[in-house]
């Protein structure tokens, strides 16, 4: 048929949930990564954790690295409080458009503001083109060597203040030894390790919390 991987997520998103209703969205590409194609989510082992952190910080200003499809988008928008912004990031323009229409289908383009461009190059301009002095709230599931160098630069932009939480995708599986290396021993972060597993799989993986201490 041609379509890519990521338009056949979206045909079955808008096949099988409703619009307006965030659950139906999340449980329709669950069952179609699960049982028809895998695709990188989250998912719905390591999904409940990302939810629970959220909810905790309950963020009124939330980055997320790496929107792909925008299964974790719609994860995150969900719970946020009114007025809250989730600001996602994503270069590859096919994976954007993709990601625009999950968000829409699920009802939160308007607590959601796709970027399209590199983490690196953004993340510069954030303060000046947002108007967003910090974030209470980071998930990274980019490329996993880019982790560390944008949480350093994250910090050098004065973007994260004492409590902002940062929270990591496959800090196992594929991996992100330098990043967990620096997060765990730096007196900076007080970080914490979540076991679960690698997305509709049964292979380990977890998110790594680790909290700024300013
Ligand atoms: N610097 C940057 N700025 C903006 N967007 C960027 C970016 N670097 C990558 N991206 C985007 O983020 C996504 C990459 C995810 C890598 N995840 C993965 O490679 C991955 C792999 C497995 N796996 O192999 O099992 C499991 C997982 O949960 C994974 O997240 C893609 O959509 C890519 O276009
Ligand atoms: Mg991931």
């Amino acid at each position: 048929t041609g379509l890519s991987r990521p338009q056949r997520m979206l045909k079955a998103v808008q096949k099988n949930a409703t619009k307006g209703d965030p659950q139906s969205v999340i449980a329709a590409i669950d069952y179609y990564c699960r049982h028809k194609e895998w695709a990188m989510n989250v998912g719905d082992d390591k999904g409940p954790i990302l939810d629970s952190v959220v909810s905790e910080v309950n963020p009124s200003t939330a980055l997320e690295l790496g929107t792909y499809c925008g299964y974790s988008t719609v994860r995150i928008a969900r719970l946020l409080s009114p007025g809250s912004k989730l600001i996602t990031v994503e270069f590859n323009p096919a994976y954007a458009a993709v990601a625009r229409q999950i968000i829409a289908h699920a009802g939160l383009q308007n607590k959601v503001t796709l970027v399209e461009g590199g983490s690196g190059d953004l993340i510069p301009k954030i303060k000046e083109q947002f108007g967003i002095t910090s974030f209470d709230f980071v998930f990274l599931d980019h490329w996993k060597d880019r982790y560390l160098p944008d949480i350093k630069l994250l910090e050098d932009c004065g973007l994260l203040k004492k409590g902002s939480v940062l929270l990591a995708d496959n800090v196992i599986c594929p991996g992100t030894p330098e990043y967990l290396e620096y997060v765990r021993n730096s007196p900076r972060y007080k970080s914490q390790y979540f076991q679960s597993y690698l997305e509709y799989t049964k292979a380990e993986d977890g998110l790594e919390k680790s909290v700024f201490l300013g």
